[in-house]
This record gives C-alpha cells, sequence and structure tokens, in this order.
C-alpha cells in the first residue's frame, strides 16, 4: 500500500487542554457532516442474542429473521450473550481508559511512524482538503498472531496485552458464528460468506479517544464513512454517546446498552451479498464536556482473496451490482483520500 501520511506532531488530546479556538482544519466543510446535533432520534436497531443463533430451537429462527432484517435496513445491530461478562467488558474498558490517561511521553512510545498506519497518534492525514477528526487512536493489529507488532502494544498499564488478547479470541469466535448465521439468514449454506472470508483474515483494533471539544457544532469525532472490513464490533464508551448512523438521508443516534456490542457490516460484506446487506455510513459527534472512549474491532477478509457477489444472490431481479474486488483496503483507503465513497470503485 503507498499512501502518504503526513505527520501531525500534537494530539487532539492536548490541543483540548491547551487550545479555545480549535483550527480550522477540524472544521467540518459543506456537506462534509450535514447538521451536527447530538439529539437526533434513536436508531431502531434489535438486540440479538448470539446463543439463540447457534441453538437448533425455533427460537433461532427469530433469531436469524431479526440479523437479516437489521442488516438489510441498518447494516447494524446490538448483540448480547456474546460470551463476554460485564466484568470483562469493563476491564477492556478501564485498560484503555488508563492508557489515554498516561503522561503524553509515556504514550508516545507506542506512536505511529510516518508512513504507517499502527501505533498512536491522531486522524491520519491523507489529502490537504481533509477535514480533521477530532480524535486520538491507537492502532493494532491483533491477528494473524505472527503479524502483531508488539512494539505497539502498550505494556502500561500492565493488564493491557493480556485483556486485548483475550477480547481478540473471543470475538473471533463470534465473527465466525455471525458470518454463518448472516448466511443462514438468506437461505445460503453456512460457510458462504467464510469462503470469501478465508483462513488468514486479518483482525485490526482501532482504540478512539474524543476528548471534551469547545464547537460540538463545528467539529466532528469522526467524519462520515462506512467501514472497509466485512465485519466491525464497536465496545462503546459507558457514559457517553457520540456515534450516529444515516439512513434515508437522516442521523439517528446509537442507544448504549453497556454489556452489549454494537456490530455493523462493512463494505465488503455488502460486495458480498449483492448489495442486500448494507454498509452503513456513520460518523461520531463531538461533545464539550465529557471524554468518550471506543474500541472498534475491524474483521478484514483475508487480502489475497477475491470477494464478489455470491452466484445465489445474484438473479434475474436482482443483478450483479459489484464487480470481483482483491484487497479491497487498499482500495478503500485511495479512494477515501480522494473523498469518494469507496464502493462506488467496486460498482458494475
Ligand atoms: O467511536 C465510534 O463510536 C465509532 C468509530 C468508528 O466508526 C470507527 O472507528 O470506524
Ligand atoms: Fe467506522
Amino acid at each position: 500500500m503507498d499512501i502518504k501520511i503526513e505527520f501531525q506532531p500534537r494530539s487532539v488530546q492536548e490541543l483540548a487542554v491547551n487550545v479555545k479556538e480549535p483550527p480550522q482544519k477540524f472544521f467540518v466543510k459543506g456537506s462534509d457532516g450535514g447538521v451536527l446535533d447530538s439529539a437526533v432520534p434513536l436508531v431502531d436497531v434489535p438486540v440479538v442474542d448470539i446463543g439463540l443463533l447457534t441453538s437448533p430451537s425455533s427460537s433461532s429462527l427469530q433469531e436469524l429473521e431479526k440479523l437479516r432484517s437489521a442488516l438489510s435496513t441498518w447494516g447494524c445491530f446490538q448483540i448480547v450473550n456474546h460470551g463476554m461478562t460485564s466484568g470483562f467488558l469493563d476491564k477492556v474498558r478501564e485498560v484503555a481508559e488508563q492508557f489515554f490517561a498516561l503522561p503524553m511521553a509515556e504514550k508516545q512510545k507506542y506512536s505511529r511512524q510516518e508512513d504507517s498506519i499502527e501505533g498512536y497518534g491522531n486522524d491520519m492525514v491523507l489529502s490537504d482538503q481533509q477535514t480533521i477528526d477530532w480524535t486520538d487512536r491507537l492502532y493494532l493489529t491483533l491477528s494473524p498472531e505472527d503479524q502483531r507488532q508488539y512494539i505497539f502494544w502498550p505494556q502500561n498499564p500492565e493488564a493491557f496485552r493480556e485483556v486485548l488478547h483475550k477480547y481478540t479470541i473471543n470475538l473471533k469466535q463470534v465473527n465466525e458464528i455471525l458470518l454463518k448465521a448472516m448466511a443462514k439468514s438468506l437461505s445460503l449454506h453456512d460457510d458462504s460468506f467464510l469462503n470469501q472470508y478465508g483462513e488468514k483474515a486479518l483482525i485490526t483494533a482501532r482504540y478512539n479517544f474524543y476528548p471534551p471539544c469547545p464547537r460540538p457544532d463545528l467539529i466532528l469525532g469522526v467524519k462520515p464513512h462506512a467501514d472497509g472490513s466485512a465485519i466491525t464490533f464497536l465496545l462503546q464508551d459507558k457514559h457517553v454517546e457520540g456515534l450516529q448512523f444515516l439512513k434515508d438521508k437522516e442521523w439517528f443516534r446509537v442507544p448504549i446498552i453497556s454489556h452489549a456490542l454494537l456490530v455493523n457490516v462493512g463494505d465488503q460484506i455488502e460486495i458480498m451479498s449483492n448489495g442486500i446487506f448494507k454498509s452503513p455510513v456513520h460518523r461520531v459527534v463531538t461533545n464539550s464536556e465529557r471524554d468518550r472512549i471506543t474500541l472498534a474491532v475491524f474483521c478484514i477478509p483475508d487480502s489475497e482473496n477475491e470477494i464478489q457477489p455470491l452466484d445465489e444472490l445474484v438473479t434475474e431481479a436482482k443483478p450483479r451490482l459489484y464487480r470481483k474486488v482483491k484487497d479491497y483496503v487498499s482500495l478503500y483507503f485511495q479512494y477515501y483520500q480522494q473523498g469518494k465513497r469507496p464502493i462506488e470503485a467496486a460498482l458494475i
């Protein structure tokens, strides 16, 4: 991947403390964000019970139908019974909070290097016109394990690595259950999505830290985008909302259910499902009072694999929408750089 990333010396966390009027480059322009309103209506998505998806009962059919309907309208839902206790999820949140609360010099030990994606830093600047997101991030590869770059994995707090490792193992299992259930919900063979997803799939994590922002009316935490993954898992902040989804040109906010994870599909599932499942556009709004911390985990198909609409989902009534693509994540960045929606590159 050949991406030029501009070096930004200052973290947003420091800016938030020292600067009353943020630089212009953070201000949303034109149609970038629409009206930045945190009081929009709630997303109306179901809570899916992972246990029921795999049980051979009639409630399983109901659960599959909930999943199908949520993914073909909103592109997201919340999951419970995912194998992790509330106590463990709190621990995942706690080590992230402890990391971002460290002195800057300590966090900078894990700094992203120039022209790299992994590590601690802020929004990657890919073009001159880009609006910069009001967020600092820690970006890590979780799987395959031999691709982990431990130099970027915090050793402070001490439990960080072990907690993240456990979280990864758990999500890997849930991801497989979901990919199977998604196929089942469309009356396809269980492995239909998994076959394209591949054995050497990539899992990455992005910790997002949003400090209080003096201009929530003009500045976004994350600008509108859809994810380049197959599936994204989001552990939300326990107390502070901010995430919004776009549907029929209107923004809706996601409620917090502290023991649930928010799941959304990314562009690669929209492509494989021939547009039946929607990769939703979403953004994060800021607020002037409280920090917000989230953890997004992206499950990304093997970059060697070709991704395309499943044969069974291409019919006369629903012609093939997308062409075959390989290494979609690279394509994603090239398009993103030009301010376009990356999935358009895959349209026929
Ligand atoms: O922090 C959030 O609520 C969402 C972050 C997000 O959309 C992302 O990291 O892709
Ligand atoms: Fe996202």
